[in-house]
């Protein structure tokens, strides 16, 4: 799928994020076509969540992002890094949606999944009548199987599998522009985690939206992919057509990845090629 010259989705550009007096991300650039998905790689602690979480004005206590983040709405563009907080607060859930690496933690414990979908409609406006019907249809669509059955359950009584789905779900309920999934399905058995994003690539080939897949799994990027952005010292070494960055890497910080992961997969294949982890 090319975006050919339509505006991205969002544009990013010399993104910083201070944590502890030091740049932890350094001036990262990043472009979300329209109808793309994009893998942003790199190794543990390298500031993928960080950058993720400074656009959603997210930042853990002590960390301080600069820059700009031009995310297109249809009806405006807003700088999510831009003075105008509260702007940012309503455009959370309807046009940016956000999965957070730890699931589980980021639902309330005390509240079943069902009510989690209620509240999450109500506060955008969607009529009571419509709400459950809609949530059991998301909850559908992330690849739970029973949705019904996991309307009453807290999300203690989920697996770590159940809690991904149900965390997507919830991002993908006001079917936002922008979905940002970090590490989303890390916790899901082969063929689940196939079916999830396949779902999540259908939902954006084609449209005007747009997805910023954060994930360690070099075999993921390649096959669920459009583009890929290499993140290492606080920086976007390399990016590009996924079948250029991860066939033919030219940074040798990519090259190495690449070798990495091709390494890991044929030790657990017995043989060459495959899967990647980082
Ligand atoms: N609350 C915090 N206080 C201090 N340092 C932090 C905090 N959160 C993250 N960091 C540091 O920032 C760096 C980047 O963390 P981040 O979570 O963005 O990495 P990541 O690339 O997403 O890693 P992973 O792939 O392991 O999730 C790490 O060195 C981490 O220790």
């Amino acid at each position: 799928m090319t975006a050919g010259l339509a505006l991205p989705v969002l544009d990013v550009t010399g993104l910083a994020v201070r944590v502890g007096g030091r740049d932890i991300v350094a001036g990262l650039d990043l472009r979300l076509p329209p109808g793309e998905v994009t893998a942003l790689v790199g190794r543990s602690g390298s500031g993928k969540s960080l950058s993720a979480r400074a656009l959603i004005g997210l930042l853990p206590d002590g960390a301080r992002a600069r820059g700009t983040a031009l995310l297109g709405t249809g009806t405006g563009v807003h700088d999510l890094l831009g003075p105008a907080g509260h702007r940012l607060r309503a455009l959370r859930g309807a046009a940016i949606g956000y999965v957070f690496q730890e699931s589980q933690a980021s639902l309330n414990p005390t509240v079943t999944v069902g009510t989690h979908v209620r509240e999450t409609l109500a506060a955008h406006g969607i009529a009571r009548a419509m709400r459950r019907a809609r949530g059991l249809a998301a909850l559908s669509e992330a690849g739970i199987e029973d949705p019904e059955r996991l309307w009453a359950a807290r999300p203690f009584e989920l697996s770590g599998g159940q809690a991904q789905r149900v965390a997507l779900a919830l991002a993908c309920l006001l079917d936002p522009r922008l979905l940002i999934a970090d590490e989303v399905t890390s916790a899901l058995d082969p063929v689940t985690q196939a079916r999830v994003l396949d779902l999540l690539r259908d939902r954006t080939a084609g449209t005007g939206r747009a997805l910023l897949l954060i994930t360690h799994d070099l075999a993921v990027a390649g096959r669920w992919a459009d583009r890929v952005a290499v993140l290492d010292g606080g920086r976007i070494v390399e990016s590009g057509p996924a079948a250029e960055v991860l066939g033919a890497p030219v940074h040798p910080f990519t090259a190495a990845l690449v070798r990495a992961g091709a390494g890991r997969a044929a030790e657990r294949h017995g043989a060459g090629g495959g899967a990647a982890d980082l």
